[in-house]
């Protein structure tokens, strides 16, 4: 019988899940990875082995909370060849309590709960699987890691917003998320550059939900997204940092109800918004390249130079809180895979001494600096399947 720890990392609209063997410390050997895409129509189940091959697939007619009752039934099937001896979550806001991976217990759920106005788009769905194996299967251990907690190392000045004080105590303040990602990256340049690990580096997750991150000396010192995963740069489908005031006149004038506003803001804009196309990066450049109408045309290029005008602006003032720049890391899905991006991003900053070679870039090579660059720059795939495998060997050591 075969020991195994169960990672799950939902995000906003797929669940996915990967399964490593629990006898093998931190080196994680997977088993298994599976994902549940869900659309109102129901949830498409699909579980591979390490090599990739699929060994499950199912469709399911039920969406939400009903699908733990398939996913649970096939893993009876599953654990009855294997022993689950923990699960490991990605649990995107941990507030101001939830500073490093815990045990999940009822109380912890509760608290957990309490944390979901601020962040209406992730925190339910990175609980749910908790909930249900809580219910079902209360015998396994459940870890909890937080997107937050890497960040608890900002300083005042990067956690507090300019509000009357009376909302910084009721928790009115700036967080910072994809913070597994971003321990997981950072441990990995300890080990492939301590240069740039114990320097000043950002690293920039561009992903669907894309932020960056201020390292300095191996800790966050600052990032883009703040109080919501909402702030901070152009997303595929999410605004980032906007003038508050357009979200005044947006209530005020279109009457705007709150419900509508999350859904626009979260769901309905960024590269979606701006382009009138696709949140994807792959969709909007095929569209350019196999030539969409004028008008379209338009909206989709200044979508993506308006992602990249973010992009740049925000490492400039990341830049300047750290007192300099000694390299750049790209990762997610966009920063490890679009080697236009990077070109871009990079171009844009020559005036900082970056130097891309470009050969490197367009093979995806790790280190994708010039020799005479001032900045290292590096793509390295995040993993947070694995970072999170790590934390509850630890946990439940
Ligand atoms: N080959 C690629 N070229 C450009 N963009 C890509 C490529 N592969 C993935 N992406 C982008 O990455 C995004 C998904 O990012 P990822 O980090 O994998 O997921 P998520 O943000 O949902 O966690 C997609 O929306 C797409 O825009
Ligand atoms: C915090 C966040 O935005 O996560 P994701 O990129 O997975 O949506
Ligand atoms: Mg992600």
């Amino acid at each position: 019988m075969q020991d195994v720890i169960v990672v799950f990392n939902s995000g906003s609209s797929s669940l996915k899940f990967t399964v490593f063997r629990s006898d093998n410390g931190h080196a994680g050997q997977r088993v298994l990875k599976g994902e549940i895409e869900q659309n109102p129509q129901g949830a498409k189940f699909v579980a591979k082995d390490h090599a990739g091959t699929i060994v499950a697939q199912e469709n399911w007619s039920e969406t939400g909370l009903d699908i733990y009752d398939h996913l649970f039934r096939w893993f009876g099937s599953f654990s009855r060849q294997t022993r689950v001896v923990a699960v490991g979550h990605r649990i995107v806001h941990g507030g101001s309590e939830f500073l490093k991976p815990v045990l999940i217990t009822a109380d912890v759920l509760e608290k957990l709960d309490q944390l979901t106005p601020f962040d209406p788009l992730h925190q339910q769905a990175t609980l749910a699987p908790a909930k249900a194996i809580a219910g079902k299967r209360p015998d396994i251990q459940q870890v909890a890691c937080f997107d937050t907690t890497f960040h608890s190392t900002i300083p005042t000045m990067a956690r507090l917003l300019p509000l009357p004080r009376r909302y910084a105590e009721r928790g009115v303040k700036r967080y910072g998320f994809h913070g597994i990602s971003y321990s997981y990256i950072s441990g990995r340049l300890a080990e492939i550059d301590p240069a740039l690990a114990r320097g000043r580096t950002i690293i920039a997750h561009l992903g669907s939900g894309a932020s960056l991150c201020a390292l300095k000396d191996g800790k966050s010192i600052e990032t883009t997204m703040g109080f919501s995963a909402l702030d901070g740069l152009m997303m595929g489908t999410r605004c980032g940092a906007i003038d508050p005031g357009a979200l005044l006149y947006m209530v005020q004038e279109e009457k705007a109800d709150w419900q509508g506003l999350v859904n626009t803001l979260y769901h309905h804009s960024g590269l979606l918004g701006v382009s009138g196309v696709s949140s994807d990066m792959r969709v909007l450049r095929d569209a350019l390249a196999q030539g969409s109408q004028p008008e379209q045309a338009e909206h989709i290029a200044q979508a993506l130079q308006l992602f990249v005008y973010r992009i740049i602006q925000e490492i400039g003032a990341l830049t300047a809180v750290m007192g300099g720049l000694d390299g750049i890391v790209f990762t997610a899905g966009i920063g490890e895979h679009d080697a236009v991006l990077r070109r871009e991003v990079c171009q844009a900053l020559a005036w900082a001494g970056v130097k891309l070679d470009d050969t490197a870039n367009a093979q995806h090579a790790a280190v994708i600096s010039a020799t005479e660059s001032s900045i290292t720059l590096r793509v390295e795939p995040t993993d947070e399947g694995l970072e999170i495998y790590k934390n509850v060997v630890e946990i439940i050591r």
